[in-house]
């Protein structure tokens, strides 16, 4: 996902209007906003004339040599322009709150509406997406649409009022003065537009650079023991300040865009305020037009500047605006690929019956690759499994197929006879848990993490599950007990610790269906024993898929399966198994020898 324009005129369009009807959720902010907007530019358009009118009035005044008369006329005009400038404040005050309270809350409302696809986007997506561009989505390009109302319509109005009415109350007064008045305004908008475009881009390029130096510190700091194990600190000194170079080279570049804009605008509006004075003074002369006149020319220039400035951001924002807009809404428009059919019942569970019937399937990532290949097997309530094979020959993607992370290509699997795609998404996640082999905690208390599926789940059933997964002892020996928190990636905890709370918050779900994928490899034998064992005596209330590489530890399942290349190899007891002499036999032969050899 790197951040490029490529969104067309009427893709961009669509995304505005879309992000526009947003914003009328709250449709009293919008039309307080709009409506303070307005006035306040009324307002402000009044104050050149009030000066000019005041000009005009001291000089017949002060032609009658009456000092007190012009000075009467001064605190009135002054206090005037007073009253006026408060006012304006007021609307303005009133314009920037509801704006943003706008912005804000079309973007509370996007960024719910973006976590909550996220958390419902098929794994398939997840693979190929990476989650540090999602995250910069839901930050960075967020951010961006979240600021159009106030920065882009807002504005639009504002600059519309002003060199529309304003240019027109000009053109009124003095055509000629006013061409010369306005002249300016062409050419400050086209360079700021033209420069707010280039520094879009070179925006856009820096935050794909910074995004580059996140990942290169992330990484490091994810991987510090292997970076101190094996001395590395100046080659990844070497990867950041590559990095940081290269962000330091854009960052120079958009320095010098800015700067070269800013003096061109100022000397064309310098220049254009030169001629309306030289002109405006010679018609003064003629008296063509009065001094007053010739006043409020020049303030109206001095007001005008600013937001002719800014017309390069309004072409920004609508810019940023139609591109952010379209990404996110790209992903939020996503019909996940596993989702719920229309309609869908619950899972029922009576007898308790799993089937791969002919299950072939290939990832969506790499759909020539056909990882499991016409596989059937069953398996009954109360009935431990156990899959052996090679590494890459299926066995985590068998795992991941049964709680439907992605869906089969070909052939159907069945819980009493119910295809796993026809029900409920939420009650079948709910029926099945899988032990993973990355186990990931979260950083809050231990309970909490075991507790994670269950989180009412009283503290006597948060204690049985650990016990059944032999990490309550450890527990107890900690001073907080169940409430010590756990640090980010659980670097406190021993690997072997994980994998027992992951079993432990697996088992808090009561599952119909428990898939252990290799979850008990970082535990010594004699506690994976103890595990197992514990484990047994529930097994009669579900289905036990027991995924390993050691074959000691499938010395339990009732029924083993050996998978190669997606399909089974063999399948039996491990007595028949044995007695086929086959790979089973081959590999137990193998580890019996590696394990004598190690003792
Ligand atoms: N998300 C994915 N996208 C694409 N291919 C994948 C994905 N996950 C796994 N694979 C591929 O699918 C094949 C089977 O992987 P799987 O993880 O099921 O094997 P496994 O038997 O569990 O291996 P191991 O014993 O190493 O855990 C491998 O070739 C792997 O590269």
């Amino acid at each position: 996902m790197a951040q490029t324009d490529t969104v067309s005129w009427s893709a961009g369009l669509k995304t505005i209007l879309r992000i526009s009807r947003m914003a009328l959720d709250t449709p009293g902010k919008v039309a307080i906003a709009i409506l303070a907007t307005i006035l306040a530019s009324a307002l402000q358009l009044w104050i050149p004339v009030l000066l000019g009118q005041a000009i005009d009035q001291m000089q017949s005044v002060m032609a009658m040599a009456d000092a007190e008369a012009s000075r009467g006329v001064l605190l009135q005009t002054a206090t005037l322009v007073l009253g006026v400038s408060v006012l304006r404040g007021i609307f303005t005050t009133l314009q920037n709150y509801f704006s943003e309270a706008v912005g804000h809350h079309t973007g509370y409302a996007l960024r719910q509406a973006y976590y909550d696809k996220i958390q419902h986007l098929s794994f398939g997506f997840h693979d190929r997406v990476h989650s540090g561009d999602l995250i910069t989505l839901g930050m960075l390009d967020l951010e961006g649409v979240r600021m159009f109302f106030a920065t882009g319509l807002v504005r639009l109005v504002l600059l519309v009022i002003l060199i529309g009415f304003g240019g027109a109350m000009l053109v009124q007064t003095d055509p000629f003065l006013a061409v010369l008045a306005l002249s300016f305004v062409p050419f400050v908008g086209w360079k700021s537009s033209v420069s707010q475009l280039r520094l879009r881009r070179t925006w856009l390029e820096l935050q794909d650079r910074m995004s580059v130096l996140s990942r290169v510190m992330e990484e490091n700091l994810a991987g510090i023991k292997v970076v101190r194990a094996f001395s590395a600190g100046p080659h990844e000194m070497v990867k950041f300040r590559d990095a940081s170079v290269k962000a330091l080279d854009l960052a120079h570049e958009r320095v010098d865009l800015r700067v070269g804009s800013t003096t061109a605008m100022t000397l064309s509006y310098l220049v254009a305020m030169a001629l309306v004075l030289l002109v405006g003074g010679l018609k003064v002369q003629a008296g063509e037009i009065t001094l007053g006149t010739l006043a409020a020319f020049l303030t109206f220039m001095t007001i005008l500047q600013m937001p002719v400035r800014q017309l390069g951001m309004l072409v920004n924002s609508f810019a940023r605006t139609s591109t952010c807009g379209a990404r996110i809404f790209a992903l939020l428009d996503l019909k996940p690929v596993v989702a719920d059919a229309k309609n869908a019942p619950e899972l029922e569970i009576s007898e308790g019956v799993l089937r791969f019937e002919g299950v072939s399937f290939a990832y969506p990532s790499a759909p020539e690759h056909k990882v499991l290949d016409d596989l059937s097997f069953e398996a009954k309530r109360g009935e431990i499994i156990g899959i052996v094979g090679p590494q890459g020959s299926g066995k985590t993607t068998i795992a991941q197929l049964i709680p439907r992370f992605y869906d089969v290509g070909e052939g159907r699997i069945t819980i009493d006879g119910q295809d796993l795609r026809s029900v409920r998404l939420r009650s079948l996640r709910r029926s099945v848990a899988v032990v993973q082999q990355d186990v990931f905690m979260f950083t809050t208390s231990l309970e909490n993490n075991i507790a994670y599926g269950d989180p009412w789940a009283s503290p006597r059933r948060i204690e049985k599950a650990s016990d059944s997964a032999q990490i309550s002892g450890y527990i107890d020996t900690l001073p907080e007990g169940y409430r010590t928190v756990v640090g980010e990636r659980a670097a406190s905890l021993s690997g072997g610790q994980r994998q027992r709370l992951s079993i432990a918050r697996s088992l808090m779900l009561k599952p119909d269906v428990l898939v252990f994928d290799d979850s008990t490899a970082a535990i010594d034998a004699r506690t994976e024993e103890s595990i197992l064992t514990a484990l047994k005596d529930e097994a009669a209330e579900r289905i036990t898929i027991l995924i390993a590489h050691r074959l000691n530890t499938l010395r339990h399942a009732d029924r083993i399966l050996v998978l190669d290349h997606g399909r089974i190899a063999e399948e039996g007891s491990h007595a028949e198994l044995m007695a086929l002499k086959g790979r089973y036999a081959a590999l137990h032969a193998m580890q019996t020898l590696s394990h004598e050899g190690a003792a």
